[in-house]
């Protein structure tokens, strides 16, 4: 008898790698250990780019940035247990920021975990992570390996970008299946985000409720950025001529530079405008609810809000015309109303808006131009202003208080999606796993403007810069301390509870991995300093000293501290 054919066989790690590369998965971030390490190896092995980090938390945010820089999933892979943990952050910053990501770990067997026996990392996994994401899922057989990794993708990037956790026990890696089975068990997902066209009558209503506007204002949003309908969101503030305040994230979707940019105008825009687009924006704590005196008069303002998360209208005021649907749809349909029927710009609205902006940067310009030693935060955003200016297709990753707050108004954004930061949840760590994936994702220079508090979240991270010899500049704007570096313990014992060694050089960091480091103290230093790692690609750390007293505590946002009422006796 012919010997029967050895049947072709495949197995759990395969069938992982085989469904992620089935939907355009092309990189991996990631801390390898038990039971996740093969998988890493055998995953490069099979082409897919898998980046290792030193720490989970920055594994996270580098695929969580990565979602929101390419509209796919950016992959997390991590161990059990404590890796999962320090994944965890990141999963629950990218569903607070709308990032699509999955979080893939390693866990235990469920027999072992369910009865509580005492399992090398064990932790109920799933559980933990279900509060803190957009969905969770677990899988326990290699033939459904396909439908959970198709169910993840289309989680993370359907109607609201999220945060997705993919739990996978151990023993599923060596489970082994009949190749052919496997094969057909893999899921190509189809159309995972598809358009969701708004309704004609919430079109009609809010084109109506901007036609009677007579200071209308356009807010744009991350969302707007992720949307990645650039051309319709121009097209929208051009052809309508109505000024628009772009949001961090949102800058350089057009040109902070662009004649109906109200950015630099923004206190005046939101308390004087009447009608309010919100494209792809939140009315939260970074708009002030909607409420209060940033919005003038109690019921001046009427809302239009697009957003593809109907549960978002009315979350804090009353959304006169809510527009349900992604941006690109809604704006495209909104455009169409524009073009047929559009009184033309609001001219004095405009003059008003022309007028304040100028008078803000010309109050502003003085303060960039010092060429002081040492600097203080202006002084040294001047400098950076310009390198942007210079090299619009860097990517601007941007973290701390007084470092992040300033340069928010400070550096002029070109084009969209460049300026990644700490966004809606202001946590600081983001800065070196954003670093990482947009260098990664892109190709483009990075430039990570960095307090010297918030680097030290993920500063272990410029040794994995260095590995993967990533074209990334990092500005630590060190002033010595969180917000500043003058605070003091007032018995004499320790040193205040916000500063740090006076005078350090975190440019030696960097040299100790074979990067290039260098201590500037004048602004024209910093810009040389920044211009020659443009130029070389080199990963570069630049320790720019800040004066120890500039800046204030928790920058633009002190005001969300609680304060002591009690007078100490
Ligand atoms: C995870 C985390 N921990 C702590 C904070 C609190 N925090 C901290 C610790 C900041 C750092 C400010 O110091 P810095 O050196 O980064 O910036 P400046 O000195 O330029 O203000 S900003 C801020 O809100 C936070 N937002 N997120
Ligand atoms: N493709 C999309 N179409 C429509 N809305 C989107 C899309 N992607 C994200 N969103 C929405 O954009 C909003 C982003 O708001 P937010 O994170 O508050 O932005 P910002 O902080 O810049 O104001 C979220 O409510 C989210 O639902
Ligand atoms: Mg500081």
């Amino acid at each position: 008898a012919v010997p029967h054919e050895e049947a072709e066989l495949t197995d759990g790690f395969h069938l992982v790698i085989d469904a992620l590369k089935l939907n355009g998965i092309e990189t991996i971030y990631n801390v390898p250990g038990i039971p996740i390490t093969d998988l890493g190896r055998l995953a490069q092995a099979e082409g897919l780019r898998v980046v290792s980090f030193r720490h989970e938390q920055n594994a996270g945010n580098a695929a969580a940035i990565a979602g929101f820089l390419t509209k796919k999933p950016g992959i997390c892979l991590t161990v059990s247990a404590p890796g999962f943990l320090n994944g965890l952050t990141a999963l629950a910053n990218a569903t607070t920021n709308c990032f699509p990501m999955i979080l893939i770990s390693g866990s235990s067997e469920r027999e072992i975990v369910d009865l509580q026996q005492g399992d090398y990392e064990e932790m109920d996994q799933l559980a933990i992570a279900k509060p803190l994401c957009k969905a969770a899922f677990r899988v326990l057989h290699a033939a459904d390996i396909g439908i959970g990794v198709a169910r993840a993708i289309r989680a993370a990037v359907s109607g609201r970008p999220g945060g997705v956790y993919l739990d996978l026990p151990a023993k599923l890696f060596s489970q082994v299946i009949d190749a052919d089975l496997g094969a057909r068990s893999l899921v190509k997902v189809i159309d995972p985000a598809p358009a969701q066209i708004p309704a004609p009558a919430s079109v009609a209503r809010a084109l109506d409720l901007l036609k009677g506007a007579e200071r209308p204002l356009i807010i744009l949003g991350k969302g707007a950025a992720y949307a990645q309908a650039d051309e319709a969101v121009r097209a929208l503030v051009e052809e309508s001529g109505i000024p628009y305040v772009p949001m961090s994230m949102a800058k350089g979707l057009l040109p902070d530079t662009h004649p109906l940019s109200a950015g630099a105008a923004r206190s005046t825009a939101l308390k004087d405008s009447d009608v309010v687009v919100l494209v792809g924006a939140r009315l939260n704590w970074l708009l002030s609810h909607g409420k209060g005196k940033t919005w003038g008069e109690p019921g001046s303002k009427r809302f239009i809000q697009i957003d593809i998360e109907p549960r978002e209208m009315d979350s804090n005021v009353e959304i006169a015309a809510p527009l349900v649907g992604d941006i690109g749809s809604c704006v495209e349909a909104l455009l169409e109303g524009i073009r047929k029927d559009w009184k033309g710009a609001p001219e004095n609205w405009l003059q008003t808006i022309r007028t304040k902006r100028e008078a803000n940067i010309a109050k502003m310009a003085p303060k960039l131009m010092k060429n002081t030693s040492p600097m203080c935060f202006h002084s040294a955003l001047g400098a950076l202003r310009t390198v942007i200016k210079e090299r619009p297709d860097a990517i601007l990753v941007n973290e701390g208080a007084n470092t992040l707050d300033l340069a928010r108004g400070i550096i002029d954004m070109y084009q969209p999606r460049k300026r990644l930061d700490v966004g809606t949840w202001g946590v600081m760590g983001i800065g070196m796993g954003f670093a990482v994936a947009a260098a990664v994702e892109t190709g483009k220079p990075v430039l990570a403007v960095e307090g010297d508090s918030a680097f030290g979240f993920s500063g272990m991270e410029v040794e994995t810069i260095c590995r993967y010899d990533l074209p990334v500049c990092i500005v630590i704007f060190n002033n010595n301390g969180i917000y500043r570096g003058t605070d003091t313990d007032p018995t004499g014992r320790d040193p205040g509870t916000t500063v740090f060694v006076k005078d350090s050089r975190y440019d030696k960091m960097m040299e100790a991995f074979g990067g290039v480091g260098v201590n500037v103290t004048t602004p024209d230093e910093l810009k040389r300093a920044v211009d020659a790692a443009m130029d070389s690609g080199k990963p570069t750390l630049i320790n720019a000293v800040i004066d120890p007293a500039a800046g204030s505590e928790s920058g633009n946002i002190g005001s969300l501290n609680p304060q002591s009422t009690l007078k100490k006796k």
